[in-house]
């Protein structure tokens, strides 16, 4: 067995009861190594002894530069239109659509539990909510209007997040305004969404996160809450790197926001384009952004990181979105790993990348967790 076989070896027994067992076996693989290799130096010996730094609870901890916090997690909520709604949403487990009549005793517990900020996605299901240019996103009655009233009013120390997009309230689906051919009207789509964002911030949001993709919509947004003059109370989180891709198949069971045709890859990041990630990032930045956001999340670990370095003196989110959960409950389900520890392995990762905002469903969970 070779020096360092031996040394691996011992590092199953590091718990208190077996110390003189490892001194001894330390003091063994000492003496055959300097009969062996006697080109070890001490110096050497001393730089290869790391497990001092993971042997307790605590020592494993301080070798994050990050710990998850609670104030770090961002909880999605659905809220439909029909106000009394609680339905379990099949492919989210856990997860429900929320009517507005429901909201306030479902976070009163999570609230308690230490919540400190939601994210508010609307599900219109009325029959003839959808027309093609989303008309029903800003209805001042519509859900996420009336949600973020309500949230303010019932737990005011809540930081309200409210994701602006149009593919829950257009016929098509698709997050923006159509020409003819289905292409995205881009200059009309940004007029539309900042429109929409500039509601929400009037209707108490604390941060609003455009998640269309349009090229130039955080700086119109930003025009508009500067011209409103709520510029000051209104933070602005970019969904700067948003790539395309097939994870998020339950939010759009959720949302109801699946395109009708097509596929977002004309305005979503292709999944290898890590220099477009930092184009999006930079350009973002400029135009005004508060907060960048990188989603999904642990395939994307190095866009996240990349954030990091190119946002360096402003707060990363990053969004572990709902295929990424819904995985990791399959994974647990067909016994490949353990659900919690896995959502805190994840979510380790991601926050090890430069993140120091996480989008989770599993927030629930982790304030239970976070307390033991
Ligand atoms: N613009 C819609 C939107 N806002 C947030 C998500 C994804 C969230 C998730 O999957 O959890 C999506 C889906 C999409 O772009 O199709
Ligand atoms: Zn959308
Ligand atoms: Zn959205």
């Amino acid at each position: 067995m070779s020096f360092s076989n031996l040394v691996r070896d011992m590092s199953f027994k590091d718990g208190p009861n077996n110390s003189s067992e490892s001194r001894s076996t330390l003091s063994r693989a000492k003496s055959y190594t300097s009969t062996q290799a006697t080109s070890v130096s001490i110096a050497g010996d001393i730089s290869s002894q790391l497990h001092a730094g993971y042997s307790h609870p605590l020592s494993r901890a301080w070798q994050a530069e990050r710990q998850l916090t609670k104030a770090m997690l961002i909880y999605p909520l659905f809220i439909t239109d029909n106000p009394d709604e609680v339905t379990p949403i099949p492919s989210l487990p856990n997860q429900n659509r929320l009517g507005l009549n429901k909201v306030v005793s479902f976070l009163q517990p999570l609230v308690q539990q230490g919540l400190r900020s939601v994210i508010l996605f609307g599900v219109p299901l009325a029959p003839d909510a959808k027309d093609a240019l989303g008309t029903a996103a800003d209805d001042p009655e519509g859900p996420v209007i009336q949600a973020i009233r309500l949230i303010r009013r019932s737990f005011p120390q809540i930081f309200i997040v409210a994701d602006v997009c149009l593919c829950e309230y257009t016929s098509h689906g698709h997050c923006g305004i159509l020409y003819e051919d289905g292409s995205l009207n881009n200059a009309m789509s940004v007029e539309r969404v900042s429109d929409v964002a500039l509601a929400y911030a009037r209707a108490g949001a604390h941060c609003i996160a455009p998640s269309d993709m349009n090229d130039g919509r955080i700086r119109a947004i930003k025009l508009k809450l500067i011209e409103e003059g709520i510029s000051h109370r209104v933070n602005l989180m970019s969904y700067a790197a948003k790539f395309s891709g097939c994870l998020y198949g339950p939010f759009r069971d959720a949302a109801g926001s699946c395109p009708s045709f097509g596929d977002r890859k004309c305005y979503q990041l292709p999944p290898g384009g890590r220099g477009l990630a930092r184009r999006a990032i930079r350009r973002d930045i400029d135009e005004g952004a508060d907060i960048i956001m990188v989603k999904p999340a642990s395939s994307y670990l190095d866009i996240i990181s990349d954030a990091k370095e190119i946002a360096k003196d402003m707060p990363v989110a990053a969004y572990q979105v709902s295929g990424e959960y819904a995985m990791i409950h399959a994974g647990a389900k067909a016994g490949v790993f353990d659900l919690k520890t896995m959502a805190f392995e994840s979510t380790e990762g991601i926050l090890r990348a430069g993140a120091g905002i996480v989008v989770s469903y599993f927030t629930p969970e982790f304030l239970k967790w976070l307390d033991v």
